[in-house]
């Protein structure tokens, strides 16, 4: 039995405003969503608040718009797409507190659905400020947090809201924990972990407990060149946070303490352009040109991954190995992620990948399916496994 509240105690709640916070970062290209996985998630949950009779009111954020409403980050076009999935209306307010939420709420009728503008348009949320806590409490009588892949984060939406409301895990939080109890609660060694993707500076710190954890890391995409320029490499152009060097450093320290291995890349693509089909080639790694960016990693690197692979027995896995949505730069994630995946399917590694650009990644390779768990989160999994509490689940707890 879950240690912390689900549906299942929630009662009656026809008629009830439930406010439910769920994670739409989704991918999107072009202004479309590029991976519906995090929408599919939540559908159970939605359905079941639905159909029991509640004001389904939706809270999310989208991206990282520090605070101020910009349009680029709006909410609005993920709630058509919700609604082309769910097969109901979704209507929309375009401000998650004050009157603009407030009527649109009054609007609903029971079993309606409504998502509320990115809650990261106002400082309040990531501060968990109390009064903007209070803002959103007003729409709502009762507190359903589906967004595992956000628990992570101590937010106003996320944790504070649970605080000033009855609040429950909603399905999809709910799932998440139990399946990655299953098959990560006591993993078995040997252990590789691969950590790639862009937020360089959120995940950084995670990797300096996460080496105590696993006995190699594969370090890739932006966060590779972070570790590279650490160590002298030129890295020319690439996407690279020059003053986490420092942490870098520590990181491979504590690495060597540990028994760890850390991986990083031996060759890579370079191109000048951040577009489909750029000029490109394969370098070593310390032949990055100057005005070039290291876009994926090149084959010999992919190679090492692979074996790394072959010799572990549990893999995780978050952040793609390059900037997969623009071809050729995906060959270094597919590749890796068609090899995790027959490795899995011939019963010889158990392998959990997540984060929401890492699933659209795997979907891509056309392997999500045949990975053992394929999580929603990608942080918030990595930080479950260095064995943190994570603020958004603690505060449900019974
Ligand atoms: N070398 C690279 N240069 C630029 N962007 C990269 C590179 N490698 C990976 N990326 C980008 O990282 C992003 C995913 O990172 P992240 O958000 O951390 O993953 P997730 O959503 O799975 O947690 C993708 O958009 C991808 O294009
Ligand atoms: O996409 C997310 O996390 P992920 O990149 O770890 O998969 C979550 O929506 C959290 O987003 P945030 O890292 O901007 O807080």
């Amino acid at each position: 039995m879950a240690d912390f509240k689900t549906l299942d105690d929630i009662g009656a709640i026809a008629g009830k405003r439930v406010l439910v916070r769920v994670d739409l970062n989704v991918p999107v290209i072009d202004g479309k969503v590029s991976d519906t996985t995090r929408i599919e998630r939540i559908l159970p949950t939605l359905d079941e608040l639905s159909k029991k009779g509640a004001k389904v009111i939706l809270l999310a954020h989208f991206g990282r718009p520090k605070g101020e409403p910009n349009v680029e980050f709006s909410l609005d076009p993920i709630a058509h797409a919700v609604a082309a999935m769910i097969g109901k209306p979704v209507a929309f307010a375009a401000d998650c507190i004050g009157e603009e939420a407030a009527g649109a709420v009054a609007r609903m009728k029971d079993g309606d659905l409504l998502l509320l503008e990115n809650t990261r348009f106002h400082k309040g949320e990531e501060k968990n400020d109390p009064a903007f806590v209070e803002a959103l409490a007003k729409n709502g009588d009762i507190f359903v947090n589906d967004a595992f892949s956000a628990a992570h984060r101590a937010h106003a939406s996320t944790e504070g809201l649970a605080h000033r409301l009855p609040a429950y895990a909603g399905r999809t939080m709910q799932a998440e924990l139990e399946a990655l109890e299953k098959g990560l609660g006591n993993p078995v060694k040997p252990v590789v972990a691969i950590v790639g993707g862009a937020k360089v500076s959120t995940k950084i710190d995670l990797l300096m407990n996460l080496v105590q954890k696993v006995d190699a890391l594969v370090i890739g995409g932006g966060m590779a060149n972070t570790f590279l320029a650490a160590r002298g490499t030129q890295v020319g152009k690439s996407l690279c946070e020059h003053d986490l060097a420092a942490t870098a450093k520590q990181i491979m320290i504590e690495a060597a303490t540990a028994g760890c291995a850390i991986i990083l890349p031996s060759d890579g693509v370079v191109a000048r352009e951040f577009k489909a089909g750029a000029a490109n080639e394969t370098v070593a790694i310390e032949a990055c040109p100057a005005d070039a960016m290291i876009l994926d990693a090149g084959s010999a690197s992919v190679d090492k991954i692979n074996e790394w692979i072959d010799r572990a027995a549990t893999l995780v896995w978050n952040g793609p190995l390059g900037a997969f949505e623009i071809e050729p730069f995906d060959r270094a994630t597919v590749a890796v992620a068609r090899h995790a995946a027959a490795r899995t399917r011939e019963g010889r590694l158990t392998s959990v990948a997540g984060g929401g650009d890492t699933v659209s990644a795997l979907n891509h390779a056309g392997v999500a399916d045949d990975f053992t768990y394929v999580s929603t989160a990608g942080g918030a999994f990595l930080e479950w496994m260095e064995g943190k509490p994570l603020p958004g689940v603690e505060v449900l707890k019974k």
